[in-house]
C-alpha cells in the first residue's frame, strides 16, 4: 500500500465566532480522485483554502508526502505541487489562451534574468520548451485552434479547461478543481469527466475536487468526504456514502 499524498488532521478553521470548519480528517492517495460534497455553507472551500495556502487553520495539520505544509502561502504550496482552480475563473482574460500558459511556466523557468537579456542559448531552449508544453496543453484540452484567442473570449467551458491546462502544465502532484462542472452542458460535463481520468491515468496527479453535480461526483470519485456544518458527516466509496443513513438524512432532511 503507498502512503498517503495528502494528509489532513484535524482541521479546524476559525472565522471570528463562527467555526467554519472543525474536525476534518482525511487522506488522499497517489492516483486517487477524491471528492468533497455538502451542502452550501458546509465548508467545503474552507478546507480548499486551508489547503492550497489561502488561509491559514486555527488548528490542525496538513501534509503533502511526511512533510508538513500547514499555514504555508500558497506560492510555496503551488511549488510544492499542489495547484487549483477557483469557483470563479481566474484567467488573465486579456492575455490569449498560449500566453496564459507560458506565464504559469514562468516561475519555473529553469533561466535567470541575464540569460534572458542575452538571449543566450539555454534561455532560448526554455523558452522553447515552455511553447511545446503550452502547445501540447491547448491540444489536450480541445484548445488548438484557440490558441491566440484572448481567454476573455473563450466560450466559458473552453475557459474552464484552459484553467484547467494552466494548473496541469505546472506538473502538479494534486490538482484541486473547485466546481469545474458548474455552468457547463451536459456534454461539457462528460468531456471533462474523460479529462479529469485522463489527467490521473496519464499524468501521475491525484485530484481533489468540490462538486455539485451528484452524477459526475458518483461516476469519478474513488472516495467521497461529505461535510455538513464544517464537520465530517460521512467518508468512503460512492455506494458507501449513498447508503450512509446520516448522509441521506443531510441531503433529504428528515421524514
Ligand atoms: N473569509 C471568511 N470570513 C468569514 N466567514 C467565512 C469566510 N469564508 C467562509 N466563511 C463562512 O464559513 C462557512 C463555510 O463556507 P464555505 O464557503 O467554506 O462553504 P462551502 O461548503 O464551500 O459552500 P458553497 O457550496 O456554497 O461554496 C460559511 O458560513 C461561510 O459564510
Amino acid at each position: 500500500m503507498k502512503s498517503p499524498l495528502l494528509t489532513v488532521s484535524g482541521l479546524q478553521m476559525r472565522f471570528g465566532g463562527l467555526l467554519a470548519v472543525d474536525g476534518i480528517e482525511f487522506q488522499v492517495n497517489p492516483g486517487e480522485i477524491f471528492a468533497i460534497i455538502g451542502p452550501n455553507g458546509a465548508g467545503k472551500t474552507t478546507v480548499f483554502n486551508c489547503v492550497s495556502g489561502f488561509y491559514r487553520p486555527t488548528a490542525g495539520e496538513i501534509r503533502l508526502d511526511a512533510r508538513a505544509i500547514t499555514g504555508q502561502p500558497g506560492h510555496r504550496i503551488a511549488r510544492a505541487g499542489i495547484v487549483r482552480t477557483f469557483q470563479n475563473i481566474r484567467l488573465f482574460r486579456t492575455m490569449t489562451a498560449v500566453e496564459n500558459l507560458l506565464v504559469a511556466q514562468h516561475a519555473q523557468l529553469d533561466t535567470n534574468w541575464f540569460s534572458g537579456l542575452f538571449m543566450l542559448p539555454r534561455f532560448r531552449r526554455a523558452e522553447r520548451d515552455a511553447l511545446e508544453r503550452a502547445a501540447y496543453w491547448l491540444e489536450k484540452v480541445g484548445l488548438r485552434e484557440y490558441a491566440n484567442r484572448e481567454a476573455g473570449n473563450l466560450a466559458y467551458g473552453q475557459q474552464r479547461r484552459l484553467e484547467i491546462a494552466r494548473c496541469m502544465i505546472t506538473q502538479p502532484r494534486l490538482l484541486l478543481l473547485d466546481e469545474p462542472a458548474a455552468g457547463l452542458n451536459p456534454q461539457e460535463t462528460h468531456e471533462l469527466d474523460l479529462l479529469i481520468r485522463e489527467l490521473r491515468d496519464q499524468h501521475d496527479v491525484a485530484v481533489l475536487l468540490i462538486e455539485h453535480d451528484m452524477s459526475l461526483v458518483m461516476e469519478i470519485s474513488d472516495r467521497i468526504l461529505v461535510m455538513e456544518y464544517g464537520r465530517p458527516i460521512g467518508i468512503g466509496t460512492p455506494a458507501e456514502v449513498r447508503s450512509n443513513p446520516r448522509v441521506i438524512k443531510a441531503y433529504l432532511g428528515e421524514e
